[in-house]
């Protein structure tokens, strides 16, 4: 089917560097949030693929065309990777956006970032071979140790939709870079683009089996790949109740996974900040982009009381001037959610707010203009308390809920009153108080004056019930790699423990 220039392909499963129909032949429909058509459809893989593609992702590292590589040669394939998908560009942010419902703009930003993430980890490859091996003196002559650092093995990658090929990146390309077998399952609701990296593997001749693409559903495709016998590490980003099962799963193989689980993050603003409309897009970009679907998004306000409600004012006015529309449709900054199912999620959180009796300042209906498709319209909640719903679980939506504070004792108490510790921002010149809130504040991530930028050189990941273990940086390459220590006894003496039965 071609929509708007794009034709949507029709792709097989990836396995052992082909494309190839899925055991039970099942196709999920593909549906376009922004019209609620269905567009084409992905293959849905059950146990018998995965069990298929765990054993191309075994015999990949077992030959010299993967399981030998130096880092250097794996950075060229990494670099390839690149260069077609920035040559693929525009296609694929479209892709993304009919796929997902994210604006074309946040579509095109995302490939910039897949492509840059995969340049960034090809750097990283080639920087691994000369710490590969790396001596340990202890100082006696009679030993002598080195450490080395090798792939894990087959790893289990489970990513979500809210950046489809992004979020698939950002495991794919550090556990290709540590020399890993991988086997990524991206999100039924989102899939498109990251079968297309499939395509992209196959024509740069990424070795068979090295990157395998099974998409299906989570309990037929994803459940199998985390209890697999011979997969050696899940890494999970998507949802609390998702993350508890594959930990579950794997806990009884003791199979190592590292989980990111979203949040419920706050934006603490004080009254000394110089420029209240700086503060007030942050505050809106923080909720916002993405159309709320972000793991990182700060959707607790915490505003000091002497500015909350001229703060409250020009948000409003802001929140009144985002422009809603279809994603392809030039200078879109809010799209549909993903899904029917999100769609329902979002507005039963509304009403649940709405029972629980806070006010809703503004939004939360369907755009007057928007007759089809998962549109809803950004929402600001106030007269929030910390019992509400709304003030406690992630909604992963357009919403905004909203408390104020007078002392900063407070503040640091309401930023933290949450289960979640992904990120938390705090906007202030103060450059004292601001070193007393990145201390205080209990997540993995910290802005100061902003919120939502990141950066691949960075560590990604939280604490509390966001999970653990971090992507991104130095550190995202580091849980690909297996640690092993390697001694060795260089005396011609006997070790002398026993007697010996000669004497
Ligand atoms: N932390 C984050 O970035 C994300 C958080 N979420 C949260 O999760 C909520 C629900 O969204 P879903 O798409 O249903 O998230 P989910 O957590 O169910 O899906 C994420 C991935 O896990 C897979 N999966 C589902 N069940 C599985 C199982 N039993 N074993 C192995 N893999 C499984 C899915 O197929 C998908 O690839 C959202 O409303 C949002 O609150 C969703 C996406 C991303
Ligand atoms: N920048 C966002 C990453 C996430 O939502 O997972
Ligand atoms: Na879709």
């Amino acid at each position: 089917m071609a929509i708007r220039n794009v034709r949507i392909p029709s792709r097989q499963l990836y396995i052992n560097g082909e494309w190839r129909e899925p055991v039970k032949k099942n196709r999920i429909p593909i549906i376009n949030p922004a019209t609620e058509e269905i567009i084409g459809d992905i293959p849905a893989a059950t146990a018998e693929d995965v069990d298929v593609a765990v054993e191309a992702a075994r015999r990949a590292l077992a030959r010299d065309d993967w399981g030998s590589t130096t880092g250097a040669q794996r950075a060229k394939y990494l670099r390839a990777i690149a260069a077609k998908l920035l040559e693929r560009k525009s296609e694929l942010a479209t892709l993304e956006s009919l796929d997902s419902g994210k604006t074309l703009f946040e579509s095109a930003a995302d490939m910039d970032d897949v492509a840059a993430c995969f340049e960034y980890y090809a750097d990283l490859a080639e920087a691994l071979d000369s710490k590969r091996k790396t001596p340990v003196n202890l100082h006696l002559d009679s030993f002598k140790t080195y450490v080395l650092r090798e792939p894990l093995g087959v790893v289990g990658l489970i990513t979500p939709w809210n950046y489809p090929l992004l979020m698939a990146t950002w495991k794919v390309a550090p556990a290709l870079a540590a020399g890993c077998a991988a086997i990524l399952k991206p999100s039924e609701l989102a899939s498109i683009t990251c079968l297309e990296l499939g395509e992209i593997c196959r024509e740069v001749g990424l070795p068979p089996g090295a990157l395998n693409i099974l998409t299906g559903l989570g309990p037929e495709a994803g459940a199998p790949l985390s209890s697999h016998p011979h997969v050696d590490k899940i890494a999970f980003t998507g949802s609390g109740p998702t993350g508890v099962k594959i930990m579950t799963a794997a806990a009884q193989l003791v199979k190592p996974v590292s989980l990111e689980l979203g949040g419920k993050s706050p934006i603490v603003v004080f009254d000394d900040i110089d420029n209240l409309d700086i503060a007030v897009e942050w505050a809106l970009f923080g909720c916002f982009a993405n159309t709320g679907q972000v793991c990182s998004a700060t959707s607790r306000l915490i505003i000091q009381e002497s500015i909350a409600s001229e703060f409250l004012d020009r948000l409003l006015l802001w929140t009144k001037n985002i422009k809603i529309s279809d994603p392809l449709e030039e200078d879109c900054k809010l799209g549909p959610v993903v899904s029917s199912g999100q769609y329902e999620k979002v507005l039963k959180f509304i009403s649940n707010a709405k029972n629980e009796g806070a006010t809703i300042l503004y939004g939360g209906k369907r755009p007057e203009h928007l007759k089809k498709g998962y549109y809803v319209q950004p929402i600001i909640i106030t007269d929030v308390n910390t019992s509400m719903e709304i003030w406690k679980e992630e909604v992963f939506g357009p919403v905004l809920c909203v408390k104020t504070f007078k002392t900063e004792e407070e503040a640091i108490e309401l930023a933290n009153d949450t289960k979640y510790g992904l990120a938390s921002a705090i906007m202030s010149k103060d450059v004292e108080r601001c070193e007393r809130f990145t201390k205080a504040f209990q997540t993995g991530i910290i802005w100061i004056n902003c919120s939502q930028p990141t950066f691949h050189q960075l560590p990604w990941g939280g604490k509390k019930r966001s999970g653990f273990g971090r992507d991104l940086g130095e550190w995202g390459l580091e849980k690909y790699l297996n640690i092993k220590q390697v001694t060795e006894y260089t005396s011609d003496d006997a070790w002398d423990f026993y007697k010996s039965p000669s004497n």
